[in-house]
């Protein structure tokens, strides 16, 4: 006799964090984001997102951030489910436990990746038949970062970050990034940005060559010196230590630094995972920031850990 096949009772996902290899920020559109020409790159610092039926709808988040993050219908993972619901007819509550290991606040799209997780999850949990292209439009209305928590790996953004296109890249990058406990508000951070180039005619932005290239070949070298953040004056502008903290990180080795995305995290790239520990723990001397990570990229994209299927 063959046992039934129940459906499963919970899906853990998981979902990376990202870095912006380059983040060329054009004007303000009339729908009040910029135009955007980014280089998308996972690490592997994840959130895991469990969901599982419930009598009722709610989140619960576990971990060292969870005092910064909501647990009502603000949650990006709350908004998500509720957005896979809608769009497949499901009336069947969910919890959502986000175990946070990615920044709140950070410049890493923490939310963004447990908005993409959590679509991902509930779709696998409810079995619903959304197409990928379903998925992807939801995402991009979540947020302009969430489309490329579902894809992963490294990626060119567009429009106002949600069109993304993968790229070929060869090897894996060592990161350490240096974390502070006070975050940086994303829209503060833009609305810094239009400040400081008041006085500036900025173009349409574009992708540049030599960074294409560096991924192609897997150049560490050639990745150092075309690392660029149009956002990074704005968020030392916003967050004073932040230039002493890049400072240190290139004393201590650092091939080269960067803002991470809107901030405050630094990025810093090393030669390699050697490289990447020795500079861990000499900035972790310093004390130049709240929390030292070692991260890879490039990563894959929200997936499925598991079924729970034990009821
Ligand atoms: C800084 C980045 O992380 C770089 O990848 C993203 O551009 C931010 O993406 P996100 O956090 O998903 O941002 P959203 O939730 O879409 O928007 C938050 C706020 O950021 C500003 N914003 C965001 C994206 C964009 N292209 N232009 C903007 O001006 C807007 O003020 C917006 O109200
Ligand atoms: N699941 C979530 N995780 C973290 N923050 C969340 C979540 N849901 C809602 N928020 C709210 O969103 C704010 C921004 O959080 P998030 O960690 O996504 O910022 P970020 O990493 O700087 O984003 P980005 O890099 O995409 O600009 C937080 O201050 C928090 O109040």
């Amino acid at each position: 006799m063959s046992a039934a096949i129940l459906p499963p009772r919970g899906v853990v996902a998981r979902v990376p964090a990202k870095v912006n290899l380059e983040l060329r920020v054009g004007p303000r559109r009339a729908d009040g984001f910029h135009a955007l020409s980014t280089v998308y790159h996972a690490v592997d610092l994840t959130d895991e997102i469990t969901v599982e039926s419930a009598e009722e709808w709610g989140v619960t988040v576990l971990g060292p951030y969870a005092g910064r993050v909501p647990t009502d219908e603000s949650n990006l993972a709350m908004r998500a489910a509720r957005a896979v619901a809608a769009l497949a007819d499901v009336d069947e509550p969910v919890h959502i436990t986000i175990d946070k290991s990615i920044p709140v606040a950070g410049g890493m799209a923490g939310g963004s990746a447990d908005a993409a997780g959590t679509l991902l999850a509930c779709d696998s949990l409810w079995q619903t038949d959304l197409s990928r292209s379903d998925l992807e439009e939801a995402a991009a209305e979540l947020g302009s970062d969430v489309p490329f928590l579902l894809t992963g790996g490294t990626a060119i953004g567009s429009g106002r970050g949600e069109q993304v296109v993968p790229v070929l890249t060869q090897g894996t990058f060592h990161w350490v990034f240096a974390l502070h406990h006070s975050g940086l508000s994303t829209a503060d951070v833009y609305a810094e940005c239009d400040r400081l180039r008041a006085d500036e005619d900025v173009p349409v932005p574009e992708p540049s060559g030599e960074l294409m290239t560096a991924l192609r070949a897997g150049d560490v070298d050639q990745l150092a010196s075309a690392l660029m953040n149009d956002l990074e004056p704005a968020a030392c502008s916003l967050d004073s230590t932040l230039r002493k903290t890049m400072a240190a990180g290139l004393t201590h080795g650092a091939l080269a630094t960067t803002v991470s995305g809107s901030g405050p995290t630094v990025a810093f790239l090393a030669r390699d995972k050697a490289a990447a520990l020795d500079l861990m723990v000499s900035l972790s001397a310093d004390g130049v920031a709240d929390d030292v990570v070692h991260a890879r990229g490039p990563a894959a994209g929200a997936h499925i850990l598991n079924d729970i299927t034990v009821r």
